[in-house]
């Protein structure tokens, strides 16, 4: 569900037509929906309602901090995965006790930060980060709450850069050895351990491997409730998948996923921790770009459109598709024309969509590209010397710009000559 909708022949953002925040700030721009960010994130709650549990908001997917305040305000919690956006959900009031910390490669400066700052738990991946932890917070005179991230050996059936629940990948220690980790984290002074930690991976489009996995968090849990530990706490992760391309894809709801939790975890008396990140933002955000020229070439037409990898970097990145419609609203049953949908970096790379069914297209008209709330923006870099786009917040007949494009002189204003120069 998404409030990015046509009215009276245009695409609105909830009420506000787009082509009157494109006159605003220029294409191309992002924008988020208010209500829509705000049911996604309910749909969670009343997913794991009852059992206690709290929404953290993966704040990877989309860390404008005006976004975070509206979810913030709701209640929710944050997972961080760096000091910058430890630092966004403080920006945002989230109180520290809201705060998850994941990540494998937390430094000593962002665990002294986060525990200064204050901290609902970190989810640690390793051992020697776990030593590390606990020498800072020893160095503090405080007591780390902490989980442990297991690697339950399971296949999130996703995209392979994005699968982290493997035995091969990089994330958390493996199951098996949790018993002897945990061992030592009891031991080690200025730790508190307070759950069990797991993520399998995002964009995934069916349950079984959660439910894979969280079997497996079960089993842990009493394992190690037998060898002494006090587990209250489950932080399951995220990676609810989105439809992408939506006349041909339904993954499993917000509620189907909740009920999940309960069948596999929900009677062992935890407070249960998520992590959603892209399905309370990624149809919560549409980019908005315009067509520059249309090209014919050899035996195909290409759009050329003003945003480019660089602003929307997931089709080049990981073959991804996104839902591409034109703002004004083609009338019914009328013409379409195949067109490679490109930008104006310079690499053929920059490529949305090979062979796109679309409604006629000319210069000047606007599209939208849709499902790109969640990694997107954050994603975005200045490659070319193309500057950030801004972000726009829709809030129903109000919008406010919530970053605004940098100016040239900004940007070479970063850039420093050193004196020999
Ligand atoms: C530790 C952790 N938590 C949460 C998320 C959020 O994932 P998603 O946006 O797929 O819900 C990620 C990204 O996959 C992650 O690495
Ligand atoms: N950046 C990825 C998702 C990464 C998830 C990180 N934990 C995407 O656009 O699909």
């Amino acid at each position: 569900m998404d409030h990015f909708l046509y009215h009276n022949g245009t695409l609105h953002a909830e009420d506000v037509a787009i082509p009157d925040i494109a006159a605003v700030v220029g294409t191309p721009f992002y924008v988020y929906s208010t209500a829509t960010l705000s049911r996604h994130y309910r749909l969670f709650t009343e997913a794991l309602s009852p059992l206690p549990h709290l929404v953290c908001f993966a704040i990877k997917s989309l860390s404008n901090v005006a976004v975070l305040k509206t979810l913030g305000n709701l209640g929710a919690g944050m997972d961080v995965v760096s000091a910058g956006e430890y630092l966004r959900a403080k920006a945002a009031g989230v109180p520290g006790d809201r705060i998850v910390f994941s990540g494998v490669g937390k430094t000593r400066e962002e665990m002294r930060l986060a525990l200064t700052g204050g901290i609902r738990q970190f989810n640690v991946e390793s051992e020697p980060e776990m030593r590390a932890l606990s020498e800072v917070a020893t160095s503090l005179g405080v007591t780390a709450p902490i989980a442990v991230r297991v690697n339950p050996d399971v296949d999130a059936r996703t995209h392979e850069k994005i699968a982290t629940g493997k035995k091969e990948n990089k994330f958390g220690i493996p199951i098996a050895r949790a018993s002897e980790v945990y061992a030592e984290a009891a031991r080690l002074p200025g730790l508190q351990v307070v759950g069990i930690d797991v993520h399998i991976g995002s964009q995934l489009t069916e349950l079984e491997p959660f439910e894979q996995a969280y079997l497996k968090v079960a089993d842990l849990t009493r394992r190690l409730r037998a060898e002494g530990h006090a587990i209250t706490r489950l932080d399951l992760g995220g990676g609810l998948g989105i439809p992408y391309a939506r006349s041909n894809e339904a993954p499993p709801l917000p509620t189907d996923y909740g009920a999940l939790i309960k069948r596999t975890v929900g009677d062992l008396g935890c407070e249960i921790e998520i992590e959603p990140g892209r399905l309370i933002s990624g149809n919560a955000g549409l980019l908005v770009a315009r067509v520059v020229y249309v090209k014919n070439g050899e035996g195909r037409d290409f759009l050329i459109l003003d945003a480019a990898m660089n602003d929307l970097v997931r089709p080049s990145m990981y073959g991804a598709h996104h839902d591409i419609v034109p703002v004004a609203e083609p009338p019914v049953a009328s013409p379409t024309q195949e067109f490679d949908v490109v930008g104006p970096v310079c690499e053929t790379g920059d490529t949305f969509a090979k062979g796109r069914d679309l409604p006629l297209l000319a210069e000047g008209d606007l599209v939208a590209f849709r499902s790109a709330g969640a990694y997107g923006a954050v994603m975005a870099s200045e490659y070319n010397t193309r500057p950030l786009v801004p972000e726009v917040l829709v809030n129903g007949d109000q919008f406010a710009v919530i970053r605004a494009r940098p100016s040239f002189d900004e940007i070479l204003n970063r850039d420093t000559i050193p004196p020999w120069l």
